[in-house]
């Protein structure tokens, strides 16, 4: 079964490691994620994110059309309420774990998600490749956590306005995972990709429609940061091509690896 997540899972302990196996390198083209979670605690709605330009460091960046970089969005204290939401998802109802790839591949980068169940390539609302217990339902919280997403990555008020994922993808990589250049494209619906990362920063490429080579952008997403793509840069392709690890800030309640949500819209019904 599933391995458990190491530096994740146990966040008080040593610093630690690896996960079961890394393998396999997943390309999610190719592979798949997955993951389901169970309910959990939502962080507190009344700490909202930063305003748009209001965090330290690198400014918002527009990396292709439609895919905004936002430095530093969540503050740490949202990004523990995270973490800890995650964590409880990551045990249940259907654990977290590798997910497994129709040519018989494992992907390094450890899965579970909420709303709707991912594995390749579609969705479904049981983890049918992990236990077949329905996933937890997508809280509230996180589609209002989407929408002031996507008024800050757009600058605009109104983009998040009818925006509503239904499902999110909870990715977990240790040092050693990536993930290889791949679209999101089982969701039925155009909406956007609200991305949030937390924990060690990453190297993440993201490319363009057509291909998953040349030309893309390699962007370092530290914790906190938000990264939407949407318009047309929805169905890019893009990948973590390496985890930098120790360089989170343990505060943000993870002591290694990196916890990346992606909420989508899935545009299913059921
Ligand atoms: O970890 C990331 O930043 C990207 C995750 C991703 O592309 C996915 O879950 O489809
Ligand atoms: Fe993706």
């Amino acid at each position: 079964m599933s391995t458990p997540l190491p530096g994740f899972e146990n966040i008080e302990g040593p610093g630690g490691t690896d996960g079961a196996d890394r393998t396999g390198r997943a390309d999610r083209t190719e592979g798949a994620e997955h993951g389901n979670g169970h309910g959990s605690r939502a962080p507190h709605a009344s700490q909202g994110p930063r305003q748009p330009g209001a965090a330290a460091g690198a400014p918002r960046r527009e990396i292709a059309p439609g895919a905004i970089h936002l430095p530093g969005w969540l503050p740490l204290a949202r990004q523990r309420e995270l973490v800890t939401a995650c964590r409880g998802w990551a045990q249940g109802p259907a654990p977290i774990r590798h997910t497994k790839l129709p040519r018989g591949g494992v992907m390094s980068v450890q899965t579970v998600c909420i709303g709707w169940h991912w594995q390749p390539y579609s969705y479904t609302r049981t983890a049918d490749d992990v236990n077949g217990a329905r996933v937890a339902a997508f809280p509230d919280w996180m589609v209002e956590l989407g929408r002031h997403a996507l008024a800050a990555a757009y600058q605009d008020a109104t983009a998040g306005h009818g925006y509503t994922p239904d499902t999110a993808l909870i990715n977990f990589y240790d040092g050693q995972a990536k993930l290889g250049m791949h679209q999101d494209k089982e969701e039925r619906s155009p909406a956007p990709v609200v991305s949030l990362s937390i924990g060690d920063t990453c190297v993440f490429r993201f490319g363009n429609t057509e291909t998953r080579t040349k030309p893309y952008t390699d962007v370092e997403l530290a914790s906190g940061d938000l990264f939407v793509f949407g318009g047309p840069s929805r169905f890019a392709y893009h990948g973590v091509t390496k985890v930098r690890p120790g360089t989170g800030d343990p505060a943000c309640g993870l002591t290694s690896g990196r916890l990346n949500i992606t909420m989508r819209v899935t545009g299913l019904d059921g």
